[in-house]
């Protein structure tokens, strides 16, 4: 499988403090995201903390953002995003061990005369597996509403990081940058395992209008299935060079060559995915995987798409912004989930993709330490230093 990934953004605050990093530094605050498939977790290091140079096997790479104002005094360091398997959950704990993360957090509880560490977690792996990081590591997980977070985190990317969000069509990718007074409302649709669709009026003010089991978690159980393919990278790997039309029923196979022009069907339009297959004669190991990947990635991106639109539709919504780890920057699924939005919605709803896609819960839930009194954890202004990689 996939190797974990992990890379930082660059907060630059006014810290009063610079003191290395003990087992307890409210000053080195974490958060985890527990999802179905995967674990996500943010982190912040001050500026020459110990959490730096401990050695892992964990890339660590520099976003480049940070912060444009200097009020925010606890912040005088780096933002961390990592990524493990939800089902090798034992390489997160390690981590967590070699980074000295279970000794620093951003809140406490006295329990009979004994600290214990709060962790703010959200996903449903903060119930699941709050046993587990007690036992390990005598860490209470604060659970966070999995969708209150989502939202806390995508309204934080879009009102405070410039060049955040984008939209991706013909090839380009053009960031669009959101004036904070005409936010909302607009849709969140979080393709994660599962998909859920959140109308979202301001912060703090959503409702999750719909959802669907064909998310990505059916990508990749039916991509494994259908490929043999090992991983998320390599099934899109596998994709990026398939023809879904050997596997699709187009509607010229059905029409012919014109197409039904009367309803704006052209000819090269799936009308029926994996159609093909049925009139084929053929076996699973008749076909190419690369055509298989491509045609299954196009299923679950399309009807993504115009679920989304359809919900859209009915709060009346022009923005649809996507988030979740399926995208993951990937050229193919957004081109596809935008033409979906721009096709079904005539052009009128455009779908948008934010760098920290895979990260929202996670930073929702880091933020959410400053509900709890702990003061701004992340700057609301932050300013691009540098073009910038996503942290996938
Ligand atoms: N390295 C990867 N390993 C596994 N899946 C990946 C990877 N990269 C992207 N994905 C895709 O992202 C999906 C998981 O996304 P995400 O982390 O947002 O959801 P989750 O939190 O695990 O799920 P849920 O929110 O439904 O509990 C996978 O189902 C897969 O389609
Ligand atoms: C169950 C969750 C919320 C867990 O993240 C997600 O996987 C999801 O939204 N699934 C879709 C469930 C449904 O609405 O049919």
């Amino acid at each position: 499988m996939e190797d974990q990934s992990c890379r930082s953004v660059e907060i630059d605050g006014n810290s009063t403090s610079n003191s290395e990093l003990d087992s307890y530094d409210h000053n080195s605050p974490w958060a985890l995201d527990i999802g179905g498939t995967l674990i996500k977790l943010v982190y912040f290091s001050r500026k020459d903390s110990s959490l730096e140079s401990v050695g892992n096997s964990v890339q660590v790479e520099e976003v480049g953002l940070v912060t444009g104002s200097k009020k925010y005094p606890i912040l005088d360091g780096k933002l961390h995003f990592a990524k493990f398997q939800t089902s090798k959950i034992n390489e997160c704990l390690d981590f967590i061990e070699s980074k000295l993360l279970h000794g620093s957090c951003c809140s406490h509880q006295e329990v009979s005369d004994k600290k214990k560490l709060l962790i703010k977690a959200t996903g449903g792996g903060a119930y699941k597996y709050a046993d587990l990081f007690k036992e390990k590591f005598g860490i209470r997980l604060d659970k966070e509403d999995e969708m209150d977070s989502l939202v806390a985190g995508a309204n934080f990317l879009l009102k405070a990081v410039p060049c955040e969000a984008f939209t991706y069509m013909e090839g380009r990718k053009d960031f669009v940058q959101i004036d904070a007074s005409d936010l909302f409302p607009y849709l969140l649709v979080s393709i994660g395992s599962g998909v859920s669709m959140i109308k979202v009026d301001g912060d703090g003010k959503f409702e999750r209008v719909s959802g669907t089991s064909l998310g990505g978690g059916t990508l990749l159980g039916m991509g494994m299935l259908l490929t043999n393919c090992q991983s998320f990278d390599e099934f899109l790997e596998l994709s990026h060079k398939g023809d879904n039309r050997n596997i699709d029923m187009l509607v010229r196979d059905i029409y012919g060559v014109t197409g039904y022009s009367k309803l704006g069907l052209s000819a090269t339009t799936i009308a029926s995915s994996f159609g093909k297959v049925s009139f084929d004669n053929k076996v699973l190991k008749d076909y190419k995987k690369e055509d298989l990947a491509r045609s299954l990635l196009r299923m679950i991106s399309n009807n993504v798409a115009q679920i989304a639109y359809l919900n859209a539709g009915h709060g009346q919504l022009k923005r649809i912004i996507f988030g979740g780890f399926f995208t993951r920057g990937h050229e193919y699924i957004m081109e596809t989930i935008s033409d979906g939005v721009q096709y079904w919605s005539k052009g009128k709803a455009k779908a948008m993709f934010l760098r920290h896609e895979g990260f929202l819960g996670a930073l929702g839930a880091f933020k959410s330490y400053e509900k709890h009194g702990l003061g701004s954890l992340m700057g609301h202004h932050l300013t691009e230093q540098s073009p910038v990689a996503s942290p996938r």
